[in-house]
């Protein structure tokens, strides 16, 4: 498992009373992924991540970090780990900066004389005003997303692991978010991040897990999910005309459009051209993350 970053076996949790929240999980997470991590609320998410951190113990089952064994080697490994988890904790009567000031202080390897500098730099990265004085206890839900994000942010850790970064954020906030974590990762940062949005998931993700009452149902990089399924989706004002030419081929038709079995868009886009016929719009039908999870959630 060690060219993994992210790496467990049989991952399980058994709450007392018996909830399975986590039932045999294999996740693997390589270096360079943004790993979408998707579920429905209560599938089991947060149980999951907390395992990942030791915040949560395993009832069975290995997780290793960094191919570490976790929790055994926490004190070398979570210093490498960024995380956001629900709720990020902070002093309410403090200002943001002022949390951060003090969670480095308790960093022994980082310079003093650099913090002013380090604190600064990772409030602008996430979009607050390193010249905001007002406690926390006067901060919105999201400017606390956004001050969790920037505590995982200070050591500038290679793998960030975020449980519902997005939550409580507005429209705007969520893009800068996205936006930001894709930053990160084009510089190098491994993130693991788990929400409950297929658009969310589908945006930023390299790779998807996807739990379904405790269970992975599905891992795969998302481009190979997405992959051209063999037809095209063809739009086109004449489609009387079109389907005759392309008789035996047509899959499904609908108003203004036809779908096509063809493994060539630009052959097939030829084709309809030499024969006259006006195409607004033609493209390889590729499958919804939505279709794709529904169908793996059924199966399972
Ligand atoms: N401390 C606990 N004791 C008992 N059961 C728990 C505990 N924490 C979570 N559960 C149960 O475990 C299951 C999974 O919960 P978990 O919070 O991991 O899911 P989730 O996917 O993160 O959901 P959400 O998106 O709502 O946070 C749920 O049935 C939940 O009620």
């Amino acid at each position: 498992m060690t060219d993994l970053l992210i790496a467990t076996r049989g991952l399980t949790k058994v709450y007392r009373g018996g909830v399975r929240a986590v039932d045999g999980v294999d996740l693997e997470v390589r270096a360079g992924d943004v790993y979408g991590f998707l579920g429905a609320n209560g599938s089991g998410k947060t149980t999951t991540v907390r395992m990942l951190l030791g915040l949560v113990l395993a009832t069975e089952g290995a997780i290793e970090l960094f191919g570490e064994a976790m929790p055994r080697a926490g004190a070398s490994v979570l210093p490498r780990v960024g995380a956001l988890v629900e709720g990020p904790g902070a002093y309410p009567h403090l200002s943001g900066r002022a949390n951060l000031t003090l969670l480095d202080s308790t960093d022994g390897r980082r310079r003093r004389g650099d913090r002013r500098r380090r604190v600064g730099e990772v409030l602008d990265q996430v979009g607050l005003d390193p010249a905001d004085r007002r406690p926390v206890r006067t901060y919105s839900l999201g400017m606390r997303q956004r001050l969790g994000l920037a505590s995982a942010l200070l050591r500038r850790p290679p793998l960030l692991v975020l449980d519902e970064p997005t939550n409580g954020l507005d429209p705007q906030g969520i893009r800068e978010m996205r936006e930001l974590l894709l930053s990160l990762n084009r510089e190098g940062t491994t993130i693991f991040l788990s929400s409950h949005l297929l658009a969310e998931i589908e945006q930023m993700s390299s790779r998807v897990g996807v739990l379904d009452r405790g269970r992975l149902v599905l891992q795969e990089d998302l481009a190979t999910l997405q992959a051209p399924t063999g037809l095209v989706r063809v739009r086109t004002p004449d489609v009387s005309t079109a389907l005759r030419l392309l008789d035996g081929r047509v899959v499904d038709r609908g108003e203004g459009h036809l779908v096509v079995r063809s493994p060539d868009a630009a052959a097939l886009n030829a084709h309809l051209v030499a024969r006259d016929i006006r195409v607004t719009e033609l493209g390889p039908e590729r499958r919804s993350l939505e279709e794709i999870v529904l169908a793996a959630s059924e199966s399972a």
